[in-house]
C-alpha cells in the first residue's frame, strides 16, 4: 500500500516538474552483447562489498540492537558525494563511542574506473557505519548514470539521502534528476550538505540554502523544514577548521539521525529478496546478495528462485551482511545468502528469491502509466499499441509490450493512462509494484502495476 502511495505521488510529482531527464546512456543489453566468458570472467573478479571470501573465514556476529536505515549520497557530478562518504566514516570511527564503524579512505569508496567497465551490473559502494542510535548501510555511486540505474531497479534502495550541493555550483542538472528519482521511488526525507563551503563566503552559502529549499520544494519535499548543513567534507578528511570539517559532519549524521525516519519493515509478509548479484565462493558453494524487501529468512529455510522462465528450490545453508554472519536477514538488510545445490550459472539477477509458493511470475499486466513529456526526457513523439519498450522493476528487466484501450490510437508523451503490457517472458510481478520503461537510451515512463490479467497469467 505504501509503495502504491507513492507511487501515485511520484506519478503526480513528475507532471509537475519541469525538468526531467532521465538518459541512460550504458543500457544492460550492453552488457548481453558481451560474450559469457567476458561476464563470468567479470563476476569471478568482484568482491562484493556486502560479502567476500575472506571474511567468510573471518565471521562476525552482525549485532542487531541498533535500528537499520539504508541511506545515500546523491547529487551532481563532483559535487563531493564519495568525499563526504569518506569524510563521515572519519568522524564517526575517530568518535569512538558510536560503535564499530570503520573509516573508509576515498579510493576504498570511489572504484570507479575499473569497475565502470563492466557496464552490468551496478556499480554502488556499500558503506557501513553507527551512530549512537542507528545503523547505516550508505550507498554511493561512482558514476551519474550509476546513481540512474540504482535508483530506477531499487538495487540498493535508499529510505533516505543526503544531497550533496556544491557551494560554489549550487543546483546543477544531475542535483535536479536526483531529486525527481527520490521522490519517484517513495523517498520521502532528504537532507542536504552544502559542501565546498571553504570556497565561498556567507553571502553565497545563504543564497544556495535558499535555492535548495526551493528546489526541494519543487520535487514535493518539505522545502521549509529539512535540514540543510554548511560545511566540508574535504576540510573533515583534512583535519582542518573544525568548524567547516568535522563539526559538520557531526551536524550532518544528527541532522539524518533526526529527519530521516526509520522505515516500516514488511517483517511478517513472507521472505522476498530480489537478486542483484550472484557469486560462486570457492569451497562454500552459490552465494546470492540483494536487498531483503520484505519478511525474515534464517538459515536453514526453504527458498524458490523466480523468474527469466524458471523456478529452482534451494535450502540457505548461511546469511551474511557486511562481513558479518547473521543468524536471521530481515527486511531492509543488504545481505548475502549461501543456497545449496545451485551453481551460479543457474542464477540470474533479476529473479526473485522467496518463500516456496508466495510469489509467481507473470506475462500478462495491467498498469498505469505515466509518459514522460519531451521536456522531461521523453520521447518526442505520440505511441501507439505494439509499442515496445524495456520494463526495469526490481532488479530484472525485460521487453514488454504495450496495448493501448480500443478507444484510444495513441498516447501523447506527458499523458497518463491505464494499459495493458505484455512481457517476453514471465518476471516476478505484483499488484502495487513500481517500474520503470526505458527506449534505448532513454527512460520514457513511469508506472504501478494495477492488475495481474487473470485469463493470460502465466506462471514460471
Ligand atoms: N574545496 C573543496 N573541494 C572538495 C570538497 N569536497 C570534495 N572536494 C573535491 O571535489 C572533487 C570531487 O569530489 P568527489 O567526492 O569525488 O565528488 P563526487 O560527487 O563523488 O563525484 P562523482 O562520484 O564523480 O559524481 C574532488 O577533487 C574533491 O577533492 C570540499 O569540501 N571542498
Ligand atoms: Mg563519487
Amino acid at each position: 500500500m505504501r509503495i502504491r502511495q507513492s507511487n501515485m505521488a511520484a506519478l503526480v510529482t513528475l507532471r509537475c516538474c519541469s525538468v526531467a531527464r532521465l538518459a541512460l546512456r550504458n543500457t544492460p543489453s550492453r552488457a548481453c552483447r558481451e560474450s559469457t566468458y567476458h561476464r563470468q570472467l567479470i563476476n569471478n573478479t568482484r568482491i562484493s562489498s556486502v560479502l567476500s571470501r575472506r571474511h567468510y573465514a573471518d565471521k562476525q556476529t552482525y549485532d542487531r540492537s541498533k535500528p537499520h536505515v539504508n541511506i545515500g549520497t546523491i547529487g551532481h557530478v563532483d559535487h563531493g558525494k564519495t568525499t563526504l562518504t569518506a569524510a563521515i566514516t572519519k568522524v564517526l570511527s575517530e568518535q569512538g563511542t558510536s560503535g564499530s564503524t570503520k573509516f573508509h579512505k576515498y579510493d576504498e569508496i570511489d572504484k570507479a574506473p575499473e569497475e565502470r567497465k563492466r557496464g552490468i551490473t551496478i556499480n554502488s559502494a556499500h558503506v557501513e557505519y553507527e551512530t549512537m542510535t542507528r545503523h547505516y548501510a550508505h550507498t554511493d555511486c561512482p558514476g551519474h548514470l550509476d546513481y540512474i540505474k540504482n535508483m530506477i531497479t531499487g538495487a540498493a534502495q535508499m529510505e533516505g539521502a543526503i544531497l550533496v550541493v556544491a557551494a560554489d555550483d549550487g543546483q546543477m542538472p544531475q542535483t535536479r534528476e536526483h531529486l525527481l528519482l527520490a521522490k519517484q521511488i517513495g523517498m520521502e526525507k532528504i537532507v542536504v550538505y552544502i559542501n565546498k563551503a571553504d570556497v565561498v563566503d556567507a553571502e553565497v552559502l545563504e543564497l544556495v540554502e535558499m535555492e535548495m529549499r526551493e528546489v526541494l520544494s519543487e520535487f514535493g519535499f518539505d522545502g521549509d523544514n529539512s535540514p540543510i548543513i554548511t560545511g566540508s567534507a574535504l576540510y573533515a578528511m583534512e583535519g582542518r577548521d573544525p568548524k567547516l570539517g568535522e563539526e559538520s559532519i557531526k551536524a550532518l549524521l544528527a541532522a539524518v539521525d533526526e529527519y530521516i525516519p526509520l522505515p516500516v519493515r514488511e517483517l511478517d509478509k513472507p521472505f522476498m529478496m530480489p537478486v542483484e548479484s550472484v557469486h560462486s565462493i570457492p569451497g562454500r558453494g552459490t552465494v546470492v546478495t540483494g536487498r531483503v524487501e520484505r519478511g525474515i529468512i534464517k538459515k536453514g529455510d526453504d527458498v524458490e528462485f523466480i523468474g527469466h522462465n524458471a523456478k529452482l528450490k534451494s535450502i540457505i545453508t548461511g546469511i551474511e551482511t557486511f562481513h558479518k554472519t547473521l543468524g536471521t536477514g530481515e527486511a531492509g538488510d543488504q545481505l548475502g545468502a549461501l543456497c545449496r545445490g545451485l551453481k551460479r550459472d543457474e542464477i540470474k539477477r533479476g529473479m526473485v528469491l522467496c518463500k516456496p509458493g508466495s510469489l509467481k511470475a507473470h506475462q500478462e499486466i495491467e498498469a498505469q502509466v505515466y509518459f514522460l513529456s519531451k521536456e522531461e526526457g521523453g520521447r518526442h513523439k505520440p505511441l501507439t499499441t505494439n509499442y515496445t519498450p524495456v520494463m526495469f522493476s526490481y532488479t530484472w528487466d525485460t521487453s514488454a509490450r504495450i496495448s493501448l484501450p480500443e478507444d484510444k490510437e495513441m498516447v501523447m508523451p506527458g499523458e497518463d493512462i491505464k494499459v495493458n503490457m505484455s512481457l517476453l517472458k514471465p518476471m516476478v510481478t505484483e499488484i502495487g509494484q513500481r517500474f520503470t520503461l526505458r527506449d534505448g537510451k532513454i527512460t520514457i515512463g513511469t508506472g504501478v502495476i494495477t492488475s495481474i490479467l487473470p485469463d493470460a497469467a502465466k506462471t514460471a
